[in-house]
């Protein structure tokens, strides 16, 4: 046998000693032995495996680098080619980013970003674009937006710098005009001024804020009922435990958009060139129908907006981009009025103080206000407006320190919002300028528990103006004074505050504009209660000539979401569960469950049954949950098991299917449970598992959705079922004992502390019937079970799960995408023919290497519906099946 390789005990097999590299990625844990003894079986744990030649790992560095990728991604892959390409542009990319952090930052970043920004540095070409005047119109743009870009980039550059500074931006883009030779800037010494130490020093503060809310939430804080919610910020990788203090730079030439990508389905926005860059780096081809209708309400018109639309639908930029577009076209108006250029005027605007507060953004929660806060950061990638969360978890001085250096948004919960400014926080009470009140998740807003503060907070805003909102817009900018010298102020603040209030749910009274209007003319309505979304727009301010944006549909739920049924019985509902994760599983996937103890439970069958989950419930500590969000969010293929906690605002990309283990108690919890599939414009599946106990809550749901006959039912492959119900039964058995194992050995514990305390022997209450063995409370014969179940099923979950009529003699490829098939059998030939004449066919005949892949892929719960003829389930009475 050939060094490295390793018999197996059963067969003659040749396994190669190392791991292969994509192992992991795939979940081909299992090597199943081979009929011959030259081949191996590989499957993916279900049902269906190939058999292949022993062969080189690194020969599959290809497949390697498919398989790595999410089923999405995978799926999207064609060809041999594109991966090529990928790897190719990987590597060029990472060259970029080694040049660009060497020692000429600052320098260099700005010719990156002119680089970027299309400005052509060869001449001949540069004064071809000019003659054209639409060309050149262009060019300046992308002119203006590389500079900007480049004077964004270069305080974060500064600070990277080891050396004394790196240059202000004034100098950045001074450099820029001047085209200084790269060589020359290299050898300057940067010099740093007070303004650029403050701006950096601010930069720093704001950039750190993300972790130091991870960081300081662990230590529980309480902010009203906050840490009873739960929805991660995409605020990227935890950063808690270490090698986070390196700042990294806003802009490297990698996150610099494609400006090929085309966005002209943004038009009729008429967003500004910054705005439309960062969504071109996003990559949103076209704005989502609640943008299409709140941005040119909001942004343009300048109208209160009371917005609804499906779960996943953008409603964060819908009302996120009209601010950013207001407060850059008033910086622009600014700019003009001084005749500064927009890169001077960025540099200026960044160097001092930011003003007063411009826009609030009241959340329910403080991980969804961090989402919304990144959102809205990406949004403004390209500018130098400053958004802050102001959330429970974060130490207050350095949020008051943060607030200091007076960001323009302001994104908060209650609780923590009213806390400053119920304690004179200066820049929160000076609300007078403030151009945009947003009540996000607006439904949560008015349960019970958030009242109090937001009132509050409502309360202090100071009373609208009067006037309609066209003439607002003409006197808009009223007060803007050409006239002040170089200690400029900012130019004077729109008249009249927006108010949008936006919700996944949304039920207004038929009169709810002519109650506006009434409400409008008195100083503040009184209101006993903020009970529904209309009193609380009311109470808010909202004008009667508000754009009602209701998109929701009579069902609620998102439009790409697939809701299914699968009926069985309470005890059966793990082996369903199971089966839908193993037989069907594939991207990411949330189990919801009501009861913490339920998360538990499932969390510890699923352990057994070897597969990879996250729990997440209110119970845990705040730095466990984001841990447990980060590492799901990082798995592609992982699985959430969660409370309700999860239910609202996350947003994590490639959720395939969302299991109701347990139903929700209301329809609304149901709706946003399943909201956290099917967002933007990708697809999903919501499967509810209803088991005789849950028909009554099952059918007030499906009543409450508008759905009287019930869901499809999903279908199940009764083949796969023996198979499963064999390792299910097996780990619950193991469950149990290991659980009442625990359960005896804390109350032995309990036992020996009251026994130690009453100054009793603990030998004289020792139970007999406790196991020899040190640690167990289980007794010899249920220690000998748990190991012989343990044993039975480690033996059961090294194979794939097999349906019932499987034969060895035929091998199936189940699981395999069709390109890793491809590129599977390609490489059979390819060794095969290698291996006439070369070491590979060692020992073999040659044209002996064949590999027969036969079967179909393995699909996930979406597909299978899709493909399926199920039929509703309300209306025929429940249905028993048999194992
Ligand atoms: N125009 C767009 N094109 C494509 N994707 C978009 C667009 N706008 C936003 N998105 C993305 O869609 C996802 C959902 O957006 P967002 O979180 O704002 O939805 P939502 O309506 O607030 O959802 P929920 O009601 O569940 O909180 C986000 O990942 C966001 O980046």
């Amino acid at each position: 046998m050939a060094k490295g390789h390793k018999k197996s005990t059963k067969t003659g097999v040749k396994r190669k000693a190392t791991k292969f590299p994509w192992e992991d990625d795939t979940g081909w844990r299992n090597v199943t032995p081979g009929t011959d003894s030259v081949s191996l079986l590989f499957g993916n744990e279900e049902g269906g495996f190939m058999s292949l030649e022993e062969f080189d790992g690194d020969a599959f560095g290809t497949i390697e680098a498919d398989a790595g990728k999410s089923v999405e991604e995978r799926s999207n892959g064609n060809s041999d080619a594109s991966v090529m390409a990928d790897k190719v542009e990987k590597k060029s990319k990472k060259r970029k980013k080694a040049e660009i952090t060497g020692g000429q930052e600052a320098a260099d970043l700005a010719d990156t970003s002119a680089v970027d920004g299309a400005i052509s540095a060869d001449p001949q070409k540069e004064t071809a674009k000019n003659q054209n005047p639409k060309k050149k119109r262009k060019l300046k743009e992308k002119r203006q937006l590389a500079a900007s870009a480049a004077a964004d980039t270069s305080s974060d550059v500064a600070e990277r710098c080891e050396v004394e500074g790196a240059s202000t931006l004034n100098e950045v883009s001074a450099e820029e005009k001047t085209a200084e030779p790269v060589e020359k800037r290299k050898k300057r010494k940067p010099r740093v001024g007070s303004k650029a130490r403050r701006a950096r020093k601010r930069d720093q503060e704001m950039a750190d804020q993300a972790t130091e809310v991870s960081a300081s939430v662990s230590g529980g804080v309480k902010d009203s009922g906050d840490l009873e919610e739960f929805v991660c910020a995409e605020a990227g990788p935890l950063e808690t435990e270490e090698g986070d203090d390196e700042p990294s730079p806003s802009v490297s030439a990698e996150e610099l958009p494609d400006e090929e990508f085309d966005i002209s389905a943004w038009a009729d926005m008429r967003l500004h060139p910054l705005l439309q860059k960062a969504i071109r780096g996003l990559k949103f081809k076209e704005p989502t129908p609640i943008q299409r209708e709140c941005i040119p309400a909001a942004a343009h018109k300048g109208k209160d907006v009371i917005g609804a639309a499906e779960t996943g639908s953008g409603k964060t930029l819908a009302f996120g981009l009209p601010i950013l577009q207001r407060l850059l076209e008033e910086k622009e108006k600014f700019t003009h009025s001084l005749n500064l250029t927009l890169e001077e005027a960025e540099a200026e605007a960044k160097s001092k103080s930011q003003g007063p507060l411009r826009a609030l953004i009241v959340s329910p929660t403080r991980e969804l206000a961090l989402q919304i806060c990144d959102h809205l950061k990406a949004a403004a990638k390209w500018t130098s407006i400053n958004i802050v969360p102001i959330v429970g978890g974060m130490a207050t001085p350095k949020q008051e320190r943060l607030l200091s250096y007076k960001p323009e948004i302001v994104v908060g919960t209650p609780g923590r919002l009213w806390e400053l400014m119920s304690n004179g926080q200066t820049h929160l009470l000076e609300l007078h300028s403030l151009s945009f009140f947003i009540l996000d998740e607006a439904d949560r807003m008015v349960e019970k528990g958030h009242f109090k503060e937001l009132q509050s907070i409502i309360d202090s805003l100071p009373q609208n103006h009067k006037k309609s909102a066209e003439e607002e817009e003409n006197s808009n900018f009223e007060g803007l004074n050409s006239d002040v010298g170089v200690e400029v102020e900012l130019p004077k603040m729109r008249k009249r505050r927006q108010t949008l209030v936006f919700s996944a749910t949304l039920a207004l009274p038929p009169n709810f504009k002519n109650k506006l209007k009434m409400s409008n003319q008195k100083p503040k309505p009184f209101m006993k209660s903020l009970d529904s979304v209309a009193a609380l727009s009311e109470r808010a301010g909202v004008s009667y000539k508000a754009a009602i944006v209701d998109l929701t549909s009579s069902n609620i739920v998102a439009k790409n979401l697939t809701e299914c049924a699968l009926e069985c019985r309470d005890e059966e509902k793990d082996l369903h569960l199971y089966y839908l994760l193993k037989v069907h599983g594939g991207g990411r996937s949330i189990v919801f469950c009501t009861s913490i103890a339920a998360v538990r439970r499932v969390s510890a069958l699923l352990k057994i049954l070897q597969l990879t989950f996250y729990p997440l419930h209110a119970q845990m500590q705040q730095k466990q949950r984001l841990k447990a969000m980060d590492r799901f969010r990082s798995s592609g293929d992982g699985i959430l098991v969660a409370t309700d906690v999860a239910a609202r605002g996350l947003d994590v990309p490639g959720i395939r299917t969302v299991v109701h283990y347990q139903l929700p108690h209301s329809a609304e919890i149901y709706v946003h449970r399943s909201g956290r599939t099917a967002r933007a414009s990708t697809d999903g599946c919501s499967i509810a598992l209803v088991s005789p106990a849950d028909r009554t809550k099952y059918l007030t749901l499906c009543k409450a959705l508008s759905r009287p006959e019930g869901f499809n039912s999903f279908p199940i492959n009764m083949a796969y079922m023996p198979a499963c119900k064999a390792r299910v039964d097996l780990a619950i058995k193991v469950d149990k004992l290991v659980r009442k194992n625990a359960q005896s050995q804390a109350s032995h514990a309990w036992l020996a502390r009251s026994a130690k305390a009453m100054e009793l022997d603990i030998e004289d209450v020792e139970d007999d019937q406790m196991s020899s063995e040190k640690g167990s409370t289980l007794s010899k014969s249920e220690s000998a079970q748990v190991k012989a179940a343990q044993k039975e099923l480690e033996s059961m979950l090294s194979q794939p799960v097999k349906p019932k009529a499987f034969s060895n003699r035929y091998i199936t490829g189940s699981g395999l995408t069709p390109l890793v098939t491809k590129q599977l059998q390609e490489y059979a030939l390819s060794a095969s023919k290698k291996g006439s004449g070369g070491k590979a066919a060692a020992g073999k005949q040659p044209g002996k290497n064949r590999l027969v892949v036969i079967g179909q892929q393995q699909m996930d719960p979406l597909e299978v519906l899709r493909l399926s003829n199920s039929q509703p389930t309300a209306k025929r009475p429940f249905k028993r099946r048999r194992q």
